[in-house]
């Protein structure tokens, strides 16, 4: 069975590769792909965007989704459109795969809601080994446990939006939860001028920006005299796009329901 798969953000950096990456799949069919309205590119071929053969598809404007036939939205756009991508597809009952990150409170709040009517699969990162590295980030915090101070140290291309990134929140999230703490009350986001000592209770997050950095993050467990510290460097957002269309083959057989990219890969 093929499953009908839209793409929203098509123009992005990520847009772009998931283009590419649904090309690769026989079980997959590109029927849709989206832009904002205001986008020089409207009306040309995606696959010629992507820098790959034609797929027949031509990039249109998002505002017309409602309108357009597929069973599952890959959705790595910016908050505010995503959303609004999302209330097009609860009404459809189609299927979502939602790469974006930084959300509002509000704004998770109501994808949360909508996993009551459809499935949505949500991943700050779509790579296996960010997926992998998060229960291993899990077992190294339960294990040990207060002795160890955590940060949290990610870096990510100069165009970048948000910060700190999805994939640093989501393994800050794992490392709270693992040690009996709930991340809202120990992030630390910035540190500058007389901070004092560290608060041994804190999880803290370090932020670069800069030049072509696809994503690398890691967690360092700092004790007495040794530390851990696990990484995830991504070097290709082929990694993320492969991931994600994965998730979308997947997605499009489930019920409604909220469900990550450990679900897909059956480590949860
Ligand atoms: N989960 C994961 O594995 C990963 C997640 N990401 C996340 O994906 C998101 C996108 O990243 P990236 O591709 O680098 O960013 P880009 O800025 O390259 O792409 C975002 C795209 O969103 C489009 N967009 C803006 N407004 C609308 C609209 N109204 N309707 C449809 N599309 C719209 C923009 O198109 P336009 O020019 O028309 O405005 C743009 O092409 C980020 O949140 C990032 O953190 C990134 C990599 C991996
Ligand atoms: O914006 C990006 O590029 C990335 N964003 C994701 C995030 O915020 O975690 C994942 C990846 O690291 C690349």
């Amino acid at each position: 069975m093929t499953t009908r798969v839209a793409i929203n953000g098509a123009s992005g950096r990520m847009g772009r590769e998931l283009v590419v990456a649904c090309g690769k799949r026989e079980d997959l069919e590109l029927t849709a792909a989206f832009a904002s309205s205001g986008n020089d590119a409207l009306g040309l071929d995606v696959g010629r965007l992507a820098g790959v053969a034609e797929t027949g598809v031509k990039l249109a404007d998002s505002s017309t989704m409602g309108a357009t036939d597929f069973d599952v939205l890959v959705d790595f756009s910016l908050p505010d459109p995503s959303i609004a991508a999302l209330r097009v597809c609860r009404d459809k009952g189609a299927a979502m795969v939602i790469g974006t990150t930084g959300y509002s409170g509000a704004q998770q709040d109501e994808i949360d809601a909508a996993t009551r009517d459809i499935a949505i699969v949500q991943a700050p990162n779509y790579s296996a080994g960010v997926n992998l590295s998060l229960d291993l980030v899990r077992r190294a915090a339960a294990a040990l446990g207060d002795d160890f101070d955590i940060e949290i140290i990610e870096a990510h291309h100069r165009h970048k939006v948000d910060a700190p990134s999805g994939t640093a929140l989501k393994l800050g999230e794992v490392a709270a939860e693992a040690t009996g703490r709930h991340l809202d009350e120990c992030a630390v986001y910035a540190r500058q001028g007389h901070t004092g000592a560290r608060d041994r209770n804190t999880i803290g997050f370090s932020t670069v920006r800069g030049g072509d950095i696809v994503g690398e993050h890691t967690v360092m467990f700092a004790g007495e005299g040794e530390r851990i510290e696990i990484t995830h460097k991504a070097s290709s957002r082929q990694t993320f796009a492969g991931g994600a269309m994965r998730a979308a083959v997947w997605a499009a057989e489930q019920r409604a329901g909220h469900y990550d990219m450990g679900d897909v890969l059956g480590l949860s």
